[in-house]
């Protein structure tokens, strides 16, 4: 079977900066795979690579059958993304529906405005995640746990394949956390989507991943959470 993400000997850095080195690893459809290692090893790095942000260095990223170095425009359209949080303004005067729009740029263009069709699909993804009925309301007068609810809509609007989360439990209290936490795996089984979550929290996701990407040094594990977490984190889940 073709796997939904396969890396064959991807190398990757930036200017003389060597971030990953010779990685190797596929990832199926409708798996929930976290990413975790230590601040500045690489995760971003690989969810950017992933996306075709960042361009290897050498080796061969295939994402539903395209490789990322001829298809990037077609694999976009497959996968969501929601990138590490970046504080909102809360006068930022921008509605919810706006937000959310911002997610289907890729198929309908910057330039076009969204029809009603498009309106729809909105409403849908802000269904999805339990904020059917906030099209209206200004974004930045949200909880936080809200606008994370919203930004996911925004990148399920597209019916994506992949969703590609920077650890998007940030800033949110426990409660929400494991609320956030739950609903994403609850759309990953309803539509079989492949998850790829960076966390620093490994005890979030320990009974939910089926398997975790370690990344530090330059290299890439990926094992169930129980190995990583006894390789890497000397078998605690909460270090
Ligand atoms: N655009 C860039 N230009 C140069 N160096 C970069 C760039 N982006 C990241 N780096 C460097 O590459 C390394 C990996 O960064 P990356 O953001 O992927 O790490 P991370 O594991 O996501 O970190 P964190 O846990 O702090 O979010 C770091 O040393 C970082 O300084």
């Amino acid at each position: 079977m073709e796997g939904a993400i396969k890396f064959e000997g991807v190398s990757a850095g930036y200017q003389d900066r060597i971030v990953l080195n010779n990685i190797s690893f596929t990832v199926n459809q409708g798996e929930f795979v976290g990413v975790a290692g230590p601040n500045g090893s690489g995760k971003s790095t690989l969810i950017k690579l992933i996306l075709g942000l960042v361009k290897p260095l050498s080796g061969k990223i295939v994402i539903k059958g395209y490789n990322t170095s001829s298809s990037i425009k077609k694999i976009r359209e497959k996968m969501g993304y929601l990138p590490q949080k970046s504080n909102t303004d809360p006068r930022f005067p921008v509605l919810v529906k706006e937000v959310v729009a911002m997610g289907m740029y890729s198929t309908i263009g910057m330039l076009r405005h969204p029809g009603p069709e498009h309106f729809q699909r909105v409403s849908e993804a802000l269904r999805q995640v339990g904020m059917g009925g906030f099209e209206e309301h200004p974004f930045g007068h949200l909880s936080g746990g809200q606008q994370q609810r919203v930004l996911i809509a925004r990148a399920l609007v597209n019916n994506p394949d992949i969703l590609l989360l920077d650890e998007p439990t940030t800033g949110l209290d426990h409660f929400s956390q494991t609320r956030l936490i739950n609903l994403i795996n609850d759309i990953r089984l309803k539509k079989n989507i492949t998850v790829i979550m960076v966390t620093h929290h490994l005890n979030q996701i320990y009974d939910l991943a089926g398997r975790i990407i370690y990344i530090d040094e330059q290299k890439l594990t990926i094992d169930n959470p129980e190995s990583i977490i006894g390789q890497y984190l000397g078998g605690n889940q909460y270090a």
